[in-house]
């Protein structure tokens, strides 16, 4: 299905089917599978070399798999080359010709396509306009920021009249007080144009920021598609949890108790499981989850809880992250700061209690 936006673009989703693609014996998409709605602002998010920019490319028409099937506003586009497809995509190096104004950069493509010259006046004119740059026309690249050189390159694409944006890490050339604030800007941008925005990234903030939905790839594989917080919260596997933020994870064992499923730790301790997690092998939660008892008081009702000796602290501002040594290995807790209060020392003895609805279990 394609859309028109409030902002007069149309715009498309995204369906990808069981793609699959090698360089030589080096497998780069596997059975790759994913769904993105029309107006979605949607990332490739992993480690450097996983296979984001392969898709993204597929997608564009720059790479071609040897198997599976891409649609763009239910078109299927893998025989189509990429100016026949609706798509346009921004690269890492916005390439802007640097002897050109900016009018003449966004009216470049157009030109190629020779469409009569009132025409190109009215797309360029309104790309302009969108990205907030109708009064800089006249500028060089050279006499422009770096956001809004990254602007110039939005406009010019956003001028062929895709149906979908694919911005292939469209922020790494900013410095990084530059890139919070070109991303905000990116979001209005998007919020306002309403068109499907595929942004590949390798930094999870980044991608939290400014994304309605994020895909996880590893190794050419989607490892859990979901909002940040979903991810955050409830990631699949380990992979998942330590790439998205500071994962705890204890070793320990499954057990089943009569009719009841418990989570053994090696300090003896035993914690009930819900149904859902009996294939579990790891224990996890997420620092912030935590809070620290004296060790002599008694666990909070219905938690976790972990004994262990304060091994480090670091001071974050907002927290205080406490590294905790336990049987199972280190953990840390996040405690919120206050003024004048006094920090545990280190060596000292606590208990670390996690409510049961904020432990999570991930195969191994
Ligand atoms: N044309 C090519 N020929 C052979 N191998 C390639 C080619 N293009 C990419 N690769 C390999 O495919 C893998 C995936 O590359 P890709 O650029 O998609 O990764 P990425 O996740 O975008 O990484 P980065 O964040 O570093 O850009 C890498 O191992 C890369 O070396």
């Amino acid at each position: 299905m394609t859309h028109i936006d409030a902002s007069g673009l149309k715009t498309a989703g995204i369906s990808i089917r069981k793609v699959n693609l090698s360089y030589g014996s080096l497998q780069v998409l596997k059975n790759v599978d994913l769904e993105i709605q029309p107006g979605e602002f949607f990332a490739f998010l992993g480690p450097s070399g996983c296979g984001k920019t392969t898709l993204l490319r597929v997608i564009a028409g720059f790479n071609t798999p040897q198997s599976g099937s891409v649609t763009v506003g239910g078109r299927e586009v893998l025989s189509l080359p990429p100016w026949k497809r609706d798509v346009g995509m921004v690269f890492q190096s916005y390439a802007l010709w640097p002897h050109m104004s900016v009018r003449k950069n966004v009216a470049f493509g157009l030109e190629e396509r020779r469409l009569p010259k009132d025409e190109i006046g009215r797309r360029v004119d309104k790309a302009l306009e969108l990205v907030g740059l109708g009064h800089l026309g006249s500028r060089r690249p050279s006499e422009l920021s770096g956001g809004q050189q990254q602007r110039v390159a939005l406009a010019r694409t956003i001028a062929i009249e895709p149906t979908v944006l694919l911005l292939d890490e469209p922020l790494s050339n900013l410095d990084a007080s530059l890139r919070v604030q070109v991303r905000r800007d990116l979001l209005a941008m998007q919020r306002r144009l309403g068109l499907t925005t595929i942004f590949v990234t390798h930094d999870q903030e980044e991608a939290n920021t400014i994304c309605d939905r994020i895909a996880v790839m590893k190794d050419g594989v989607i490892q859990q598609v979901g909002t940040p917080m979903a991810l955050y919260d409830n990631p699949v596997n380990l992979f998942v949890a330590s790439f998205l933020g500071t994962a705890n994870i204890l070793d320990g064992a499954m057990r089943t108790n009569g009719r009841e499923q418990v989570f053994e730790l090696p300090c003896g301790s035993r914690f009930p499981v819900p149904d859902e997690h009996r294939n579990g092998a790891k224990l996890f939660f997420r620092p912030q989850n935590a809070r620290l008892a004296l060790a002599a008081d008694q666990a909070e009702t219905a938690s976790v809880r972990v004994k262990g000796k304060v091994s480090h602290k670091e001071f974050l501002g907002a927290s205080v992250r406490y590294g905790i040594r336990t049987e199972g290995g280190e953990v840390f807790a996040d405690i919120p700061h206050a003024r004048g209060e006094a920090h545990l020392p280190d060596e000292h003895i606590v208990g670390v209690d996690v409510p049961l609805s904020r432990v999570n279990y991930l195969p191994a």
